[in-house]
């Protein structure tokens, strides 16, 4: 079971899981979308209305603020990794991205001390710009929202894995991350929005398309090596798997390679990342679902294919936790914020490969 040759990609109706005629077949198709594609969209999934149109309405708005105004709330500010970055500031298999984004989190405080793991300091307050004070509570009520959904999404997935419907919250962060993207207008043809990748820093992505249906841009790649693209339905989320689900499903979900191509419209996006708890260790995340998703059920027998070769920072890199894995990719990738706040270990994170 890997993904196969899909060439479009599946529609979950949330609302089926209301009567249990209608839930065994949601739960039937979502463990298709599952075990098979790795990339869903979710309909009827409860988000009240307002709260997506007041989101995709603050983004213009939030975009034209000045560079100054911006830059008030760099990410660079921040060792939590909370704010502004520019167009140019990522770099996606080797190529520049080009987007600018706003990232925000669970408003969380920082209470991070020397005795602490280093990880804990991932953990923080956001920055909001002082001049657009509408933004808050918009942003605020919005990752609430998403937060609840989620967690009511993973009890269908573990239902639809044949475990218990709480199995997964138990390695979920209190800290869930959200990122507020604008990728500008292309004049010089298709151009690198976000380079393939899978998703790394989260357990799932919920993402909000919010440019008008015409504009596309984002793709997932199937098996053989072509580019399904997923256009904005409206009143869906897109819904796909990040690496840390991979792992503990020992590679029956996995996580699917998607990029997004900016062509000649600009167009905004939400991606919403739940968190994995900072302190889930490898042999945890590895061993405590082993058996289930090894046994007969899932066709595998005893060594799993899929598990052998999941591509996983987390698993391949030298450090234990989940948090300690976040906070080297953050450091490799933002490489002036490592530098600020995390000098002691910049060095041993940016240059242990
Ligand atoms: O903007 C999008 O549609 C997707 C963004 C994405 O894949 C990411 O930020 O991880
Ligand atoms: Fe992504």
């Amino acid at each position: 079971m890997s993904p196969s040759d899909f060439s479009s990609i599946p529609i979950i109706d949330l609302s089926k899981a209301r009567t249990p005629a209608t839930k065994v077949e949601l739960l039937k198709d979502l463990r298709h979308a599952l075990t098979s594609v790795g990339f869903l969209y979710v309909s009827e999934h409860g988000v009240p209305e307002t709260v997506i149109k007041d989101l995709v309405e603050a983004l213009p708005q939030l975009f034209n603020l000045s560079r100054e105004e911006k830059e008030a709330v760099a990410l660079g500010n921040s060792p939590h990794f909370l704010g502004y970055s520019g167009t140019g500031a990522e770099t996606t298999a080797g190529k520049v991205d080009k987007r600018e984004q706003f990232e925000f989190a669970t408003e969380l405080v920082d209470d991070w001390t020397e005795k602490r793991p280093l990880a804990e300091r991932l953990k923080g307050p956001n920055q909001w710009p002082d001049t657009y004070p509408a933004l808050r509570p918009i942003v605020e009520t919005y990752i609430s929202e998403l937060t609840k959904l989620s967690e009511r999404f993973l009890h269908l997935v573990a239902e639809a894995l044949s475990l218990p419907p709480d199995t997964f919250l138990s390695f979920l962060s209190d800290q869930h991350r959200l990122k507020l993207v604008h990728y500008p207008d292309s004049t010089t043809g298709p151009s690198q929005g976000v380079g393939p990748h899978k998703d790394s820093s989260g357990w799932w992505t919920f993402l909000l398309q919010a440019s008008p249906p015409h504009i596309k841009g984002l793709q997932a790649l199937n098996k053989s090596g072509e580019w399904i693209d997923v256009p904005n339905i409206p009143g869906t989320f897109v819904v796909n798997i990040g690496q840390g689900f991979e792992v503990i499903t020992n590679g029956i979900c996995k996580a699917t390679t998607h990029r997004v191509l900016s062509g000649s419209d600009e167009r905004f996006s939400v991606p919403f990342f739940q968190g994995v708890r900072r302190n889930l260790s490898k042999s945890e995340a590895v061993g405590t679902l082993k058996e289930h998703f090894t046994s007969e059920e899932f066709g595998v027998g005893n060594e799993s294919e899929e598990g052998k070769d999941i591509d996983s920072a987390f698993l391949r890199g030298k450090y234990d936790t989940w948090g300690e894995t976040q906070l080297r990719t953050k450091i490799r990738s933002h490489q002036d914020v490592g530098r600020k706040f995390y000098g002691d270990v910049f060095e041993k994170y940016v240059y242990d490969d």
